[in-house]
């Protein structure tokens, strides 16, 4: 028979109490309890707050201390043993072990208690057992205490470690979203599609927090990939806009934008160039959308610097792509605007070129004898007015020559209207052969009636002109059988030389011009006469 009596008591006190923690509290418990009985096994077991239920702090050996918090359930046995004792509350033998179980209360509160189980009877001093069970509810309610504290000061480094972590990433993610501002500005100002996307890759590579990036866009329409720009294995922006592929061939955008997936990122993945795998590390895909049409995707990866996944990667790259989105869709339609003005430029154009044509024909034809092509009366009225203005002006000579085909009527009787504007249309061409100088004009006055105006031109040459004229049209050697002049057609012709001496006189140069034409056909036609 073993004692827990007084002596026993104060053995245990001057043993627990200088313990600083829990864990040697229960070694200093549990070699007190084998000094009273060598086989002792104690168990200290804490009753839950809220409800009966009962856990294991610790389970003191011998030769084996187990200490568990937070607590761990109790087995079966341990349990049934555990509501044997608290209902029977006195030392019993019970699988051929004694129990003793000493309740530990705290604060009017039962805390738990010790259940101590010995192969020897165990003789309980009440006093002893109460003060005994006084010491230990102190000093165990003093370490759980203690340890709680110390529980609660670790969560509170914790947290605090996190919060540090997490102002760190949020600065972080701040200072990449100023700088992706920054490119977003840049891009504003890019002058083409092509330019844009090259900036964007190389501000991106150079400003923020990845080695590499490229871009691709997506045609729904024609289901082609094309590469933008790219970043090479040294860093350097490369042109890959010979990279086009059919969407639906290339794995990951078919799977992104079958999944509307916005973003993807992987970590330790194999990272390629060219197709060829050139190291490991973290990449990402990013796609890119109009609404619900995918219009291209970016990829990234840190396989030059190995800068590390940041916490705040995941916001960055989808704001990169909500950005680099945004920029495509007003480039795009800044560069549909651009055809459509130039393709209304080009049309413009093409009308108004189409329409000065127009004009000028129009201008030609209203100024045109249709029938021989050379200039008509009106021509000849314009320029007639404009020539007796400088000639006016210059007091230099002008003069009208008027040439008539002679007994055209009987032409006409003879050969019929046909031949008679063939005639017409051949003695034209002769006629507007004669006189090359500059400012000279061969018009068709009316019926067979035509006139020379030579500007600058003498009496002298006046007459020149007009024999060269008559032996063009006798030279062309149509006949006229019923001409009394001769067997062909022949001409006379009647003008008239001037210098100017009021403005708007031009009629009475007219009016002279006839009456010598009226003289050379007095005189036997087929001849000139000039005033
Ligand atoms: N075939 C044809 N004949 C025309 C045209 N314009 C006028 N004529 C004819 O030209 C003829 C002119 O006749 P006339 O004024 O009598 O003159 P002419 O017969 O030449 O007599 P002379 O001038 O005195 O030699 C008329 O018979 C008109 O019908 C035309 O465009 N085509």
């Amino acid at each position: 028979m073993i004692a827990l009596d007084y002596a026993f008591c104060l053995k245990t006190g001057e043993a627990i109490c200088p313990q600083e923690n829990l864990n040697a509290f229960c070694l200093a418990l549990g070699q007190t309890f084998s000094t009273l009985a060598g086989d002792s096994h104690c168990q200290i077991l804490l009753k839950s707050e809220r409800s009966s239920d009962w856990k294991q702090l610790a389970d003191i050996q011998p030769d084996n201390l187990n200490v568990a918090l937070p607590t761990v359930e109790l087995n079966e046995s341990n349990q049934a043993l555990l509501l044997n004792l608290l209902a029977a509350d006195d030392h019993k033998l019970r699988n051929n072990l004694y129990h003793l179980l000493l309740p530990l209360n705290m604060r009017g509160e039962l805390l738990g208690c010790l259940v101590i189980s010995t192969s020897q009877e165990i003789s309980v001093d009440a006093h002893a057992k109460s003060m005994l069970a006084l010491l230990l509810s102190g000093a165990l309610d003093s370490h759980l205490q203690h340890q709680l504290l110390a529980c609660e000061q670790a969560k509170h480094k914790n947290t605090e470690k996190k919060l540090v972590q997490e102002v760190c990433s949020q600065k972080g993610l701040l200072e990449q979203l100023h700088i992706l501002h920054k490119i977003s500005l840049r891009l504003w100002h890019a002058h083409s599609m092509d330019n844009m996307l090259h900036t964007a890759v190389y501000e991106c590579i150079h400003a923020l927090d990845f080695d590499r990036m490229a871009i691709f866009l997506l045609n729904s329409h024609t289901g082609l990939m094309r590469g933008t720009y790219g970043t090479d294995i040294e860093g350097k922006v490369t042109n890959e806009q010979w990279y086009c592929t059919a969407i639906h061939e290339h794995h990951h955008a078919k799977t992104t934008l079958d999944k509307k997936r916005h973003i993807t990122i992987n970590e330790d993945s194999e990272l390629y160039h060219d197709s060829k795998e050139v190291g490991t590390g973290w990449n990402a895909t990013i796609s890119l959308w109009d609404g619900d049409e995918p219009i291209g995707w970016i990829a990234c990866d840190n396989l030059i610097t190995g800068t590390p996944l940041k916490s705040y990667h995941s916001e960055l790259l989808k704001l990169l792509g909500v950005t680099m989105s945004q920029h495509l869709i007003q480039r795009r339609a800044q560069d549909d605007l651009k055809a459509l003005n130039l393709s209304l430029e080009h049309r413009v154009a093409e009308r108004t070129s189409q329409l000065e044509d127009a004009n000028k024909r129009l201008n030609q034809i209203s100024r045109e004898d249709s029938l021989t092509h050379v200039p008509n009366r009106r021509m000849l009225d314009e320029r007639l007015e404009e020539e007796w203005r400088r000639a006016l002006r210059y007091q230099t000579p002008l003069t009208i020559l008027i040439v008539d085909i002679d007994h055209f009527k009987q032409y006409n009787d003879k050969y019929g209207h046909a031949l008679g504007d063939q005639c017409l249309t051949q003695v034209a061409e002769a006629l507007s052969q004669v006189e090359r100088r500059a400012g000279a004009l061969l018009a068709r006055f009316g019926g067979e009636e035509f006139v020379f105006l030579l500007p600058g031109s003498n009496r002298e040459n006046a007459i020149s002109v007009a024999n060269r004229a008559l032996e063009a049209v006798r030279k062309l050697e149509i006949p006229h059988g019923d001409s009394p002049v001769a067997p062909f057609v022949t001409i006379s012709a009647g003008g008239k030389t001037t210098i100017p001496e009021k403005p708007n006189n031009q009629q009475q140069l007219f009016i002279d011009a006839d009456v010598a034409l009226y003289e050379a056909k007095s005189a036997g036609k087929n001849q000139a006469f000039v005033l």
